[in-house]
This record gives structure tokens, sequence and C-alpha cells, in this order.
């Protein structure tokens, strides 16, 4: 009920163990607060809060336009729902050093386990877009500096995302991720790689986790989780996959709708309310108050 049993330093520490472990830490990105448990549900370990969903669901484009505040608070309610470890993707970090570390703080007041700052300059957009460019290397190193020295927990994982590959190539992407590395980056995300065989080298030249982006429509092929795991990576995201299949599904809805007059003959596809109730844990607010669940699900 209500939700979350985890403080957000256990699920922290949950997601440190994990990865020191060895274990392979898949985090499907949440279409919604509510998608947290679907996710958790299914044996996910952790959750991922996409800026690329964040932002459409504001009916903006992923190019930093999204706050800190509204990040924040939408990361905040996603952990919530969730025992799982919460990863955002905070962009650039809304800003340049300073900026950096009150986003890390934030993130930290929202109860998140980790988070992703990029090497992309503002305005930033999605990592599979061509014409991207990346800021100098000590920007980027600073960025990272300050995201490390502003936590106060020191199992908030800050993951240090680099862009450089579609600017300046996979030796670029080697040496940037090795400098953030030094820099104290827990994890590394190589963006946009074109390969198992580049995962495999930056693999081969750092000694962090590193994180793979399965995004479709993108510059990467959609490589299974067993690939992935073969060339060594430790996090996978499919950070919008959820909400493009909603989405998908609400469009096709709606024409159904405009045709026929009703949703009837798609009923079979939507989630019973019943399942809508338990997914809830609705029954668990009964023992609370035994006023709250004394009716019966019809169908
Ligand atoms: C991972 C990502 O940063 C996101 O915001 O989810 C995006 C995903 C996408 O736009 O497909 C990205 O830049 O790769
Ligand atoms: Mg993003």
């Amino acid at each position: 009920m209500l939700y979350s049993t985890a403080t957000p330093e256990a699920k922290r520490a949950t997601l440190r163990e994990r990865l020191a472990a060895g274990e392979l830490v898949r985090l499907p990105g949440a279409a919604n607060p509510l998608s947290a448990r679907l996710i958790e549900r299914h044996g996910f370990e952790g959750v991922y809060v996409s800026g690329a969903v964040l932002s459409a669901d504001l009916g903006l484009p992923d190019i930093g336009l999204t706050t800190l505040t509204e990040v924040a608070g939408r990361s905040g309610q996603i952990a919530r729902m969730t025992d799982l470890p919460t990863l955002v993707d905070a962009d650039t970090g809304f800003g340049e050093a300073m900026n950096v570390a009150r986003t890390v703080q934030e993130m930290e007041n929202a109860g998140i386990a980790g988070l992703h700052l990029e090497d992309q300059v503002n305005p930033k957009r999605c990592g599979h877009l061509d014409g991207k460019q990346v800021v100098d290397e000590e920007a980027a190193l600073r960025r990272i500096r300050s995201a490390v020295q502003a936590r106060r927990d020191p199992n908030l994982l800050i993951v240090a995302r680099t862009d450089i590959r579609a600017v300046d190539g996979l030796d670029a992407t080697i040496e940037r991720a090795t400098r953030l590395v030094e820099a104290g980056a827990d994890a590394i995300f190589p963006e946009a790689m074109r390969s198992l065989e580049e995962f495999a080298a930056v693999r081969a030249a750092i000694d962090v986790p590193i994180l793979a982006n399965v995004t479709e429509f993108g510059q990467s092929e959609l490589f299974t989780e067993a690939q992935l795991r073969d060339v060594g990576v430790n996090m996978i995201i499919w950070p919008v996959s959820l909400l493009r299949i909603a989405m998908h599904a609400m469009d096709g809805a709606l024409g159904v709708l405009s045709q026929e007059g009703g949703f009837e003959r798609l009923v079979p596809q939507m989630q019973h309310r019943r399942e809508l109730y338990d997914l809830l844990d609705y029954e668990a607010y009964n023992a609370f108050d035994s006023g709250v669940f004394n009716f019966s699900v019809p169908g």
C-alpha cells in the first residue's frame, strides 16, 4: 500500500550490490508511475526514467526544455511506486557545474538510486539523431566532478553518458570514457554504439559498469539482453518502448472509437478493473480501513 517499502538509501545500496556482484541490471523505462509496479512484478532489477518519455509526455521535443523541478518531481513519483532502484536521465544536468550539483541533490531528495549526465551541448537532442555536438573534455569532466562532490549518499550512482561516438568516433569514446571514470563516474553510458564490438571495446578499456541503451528507430541495432550480456554490458535500458507501445495502442483505439462509436471490441485488450485494483493493492487499503474495499468487481 502507498507504495515503496524500501528507503532510497536501501535501494541505492541494492543497485550497488547487484553491480558489484556482476549481475545484469535491466531497467525498462516507466511510461508513468504505475507502470513501475508492472516492471517490478515482471522481475526486472530496476526502473528507468527517460527524458525522452518525460518530455514527450508533456508534448515537448527532447531538447532540454524540461526543468529540473519537473524531472525530479516525476522521478520521485515513479521511484515512490517501486522497491526497485530507479535510474534517471538527468540530461546535461540542467546547466553547468553548479547547476549539476543542485540537480544531484534534488534527485537524491526525490529518492532515486542513480542518474546519468551527458556531455552534449545545450540545446541537447536525442542521442540517436544526427547533428549532435559535445562539450570539450574539461567541461564534461567538470559536470561529473561536481556531481560526485555534491552527492550526500555515496551510493547514489553517477553514470556519465558520452555522446561523442557520433561526433568523433570510437577511439574518442574510449578516451572520454576513461577520463570520465578518472573524474569519478561510477558507470559509463556510451551512447549510440554502432555494434556489439564497440561495446566490447569500451568494456575492455574501463573497469566500471557500462550501460547499453536499446531504443527503437535509433542508430543502434536492437541488441538482445543475451548479446549485451555477452559483451560485458552491466545495465540495459529500454527507455521509450512502453510509451511507444501505449501511444500506438491509444492511437488505434481512438480509430476504433471514431469508426465504431464504442470501445467494446477492444475490451479484451484492456487492463481489467480487477487487474488495476490488484496492481494498486486496493485491498490492502481495506486492512487499514475496512470501509474502503467492501464491494465486488463486476465481470
Ligand atoms: C535514452 C534517452 O536519452 C532517453 O531520454 O530516454 C534517449 C532515448 C531516445 O530518444 O530514443 C536517447 O537520447 O537515446
Ligand atoms: Mg534522454
